[in-house]
């Protein structure tokens, strides 16, 4: 075997996003990592996408970066479908030509949402809003391509740096005398630590199994932590594990005006991953875990 195949390349995009950091640190021991970002491959620049790919020539991509701005997106749909779409296309076709893998993030949001329960992978998928949408449109992309490819459906990313849920609950509790928290919108929040490590122990396992273990497993996984709440009980849970009393009044989603529509019931089964690969942790036990 020669170094090359022990020591792939990996390119790692967006790589000041919450995953993206994240990865960076998990993804050490399973390859070399070229970790890039805006000011070096910006997604909406699809020729530069190409053009950085083609000069790195790595055997494995891993596509965090995303346009993650659900509000935004609804301004900007052409923007987000670049990049949440049309870039990841441009990498699964310069991933095939090269030999390569695409290791790829995509949402729940890709969902309706309309019932309770727990979605599957091959469940019909219906997003309500551009952002989803875009997700949905990058998804089919990667796999109409041919290319080698892991796809992790996963939901409500928090984490400790970036925009995420848990950081502005901790901000608005300090500031503001009471929160007013949509309770009726059920999801798993889940750490981007949790994403990164799942992300290496996969990968770990497609490096020891061979030449067919993509062909074996190319396909969508969700990937969220188990069990689920709302925005009202990750909220209460965040203030009681931070020690932060502030008071929560829970409302509808009509009592919170918002421009992009979010699915009511986005819970992610993730046993398909567990079953084959690595077993995730209940989102309150990982939320413990990232607040400590
Ligand atoms: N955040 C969430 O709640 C969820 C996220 N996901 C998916 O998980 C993945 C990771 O998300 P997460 O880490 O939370 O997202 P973040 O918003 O934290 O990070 C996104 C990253 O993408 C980069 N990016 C945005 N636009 C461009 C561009 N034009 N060119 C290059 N880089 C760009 C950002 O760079 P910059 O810092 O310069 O803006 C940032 O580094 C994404 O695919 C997302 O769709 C799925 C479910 C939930
Ligand atoms: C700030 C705030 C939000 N909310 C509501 C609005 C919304 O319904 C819900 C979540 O708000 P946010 O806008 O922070 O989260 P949102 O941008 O919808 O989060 C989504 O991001 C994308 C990238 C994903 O892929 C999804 O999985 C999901 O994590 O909480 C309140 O009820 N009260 C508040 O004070």
């Amino acid at each position: 075997m020669t170094r090359r195949n022990r020591q792939p390349k990996i390119l790692l995009t967006g790589c000041s996003g919450q995953v993206g950091h994240e990865l960076r640190r998990s993804l050490q021991g399973i390859g070399e990592v070229i970790a890039v970002d805006r000011s070096s491959m910006d997604l909406a620049n699809l020729d530069q996408v190409r053009d950085v790919i083609r000069a790195e020539r790595p055997q494995l991509i891993v596509n965090p970066a995303a346009y993650t701005a659900v509000d935004k997106a609804e301004t900007e749909p052409a923007l987000a479908h670049r990049i949440n779409a049309e870039a990841p296309a441009v990498m699964a076709e310069e991933a095939k030509v090269l030999g390569a893998a695409l290791v790829h993030y995509s949402t729940d949001y890709v969902f309706s949402g309309q019932d309770g329960g727990a979605r599957v992978e091959t469940d019909p998928v219906g997003p309500l809003n551009v952002y989803g949408a875009s997700k949905l449109a990058g998804e089919q992309a990667i796999a109409a391509s041919g290319v080698p490819h892991l796809i992790f459906r996963t939901s409500w990313v928090y984490g400790m740096r970036g925009k995420n849920f848990l950081l502005t609950m901790l901000r608005l509790a300090k500031e503001r005398d009471e929160l007013r928290i949509v309770s009726d919108q059920h999801g798993a929040p889940t750490w981007s630590r949790t994403i990164a490590d799942s992300t290496a122990l996969v990968l770990a396992q497609a490096g020891q199994g061979g030449a067919g273990w993509w062909e074996a497993n190319s396909g969508i996984y969700h990937l969220s932590s188990q069990g689920e709440t709302t925005w009202f009980g990750f909220t209460q849970a965040i203030l009681e594990e931070a020690g932060i009393a502030c008071k929560l009044v829970p409302i509808t989603t009509e009592e919170y005006p918002v421009p992009a529509k979010r699915p009511q019931f986005s819970v992610l089964s993730s046993e398909r991953l567990q079953e084959r690969f690595v077993r995730l942790p209940h989102w309150r036990e990982a939320l413990r875990l990232c607040l400590e």
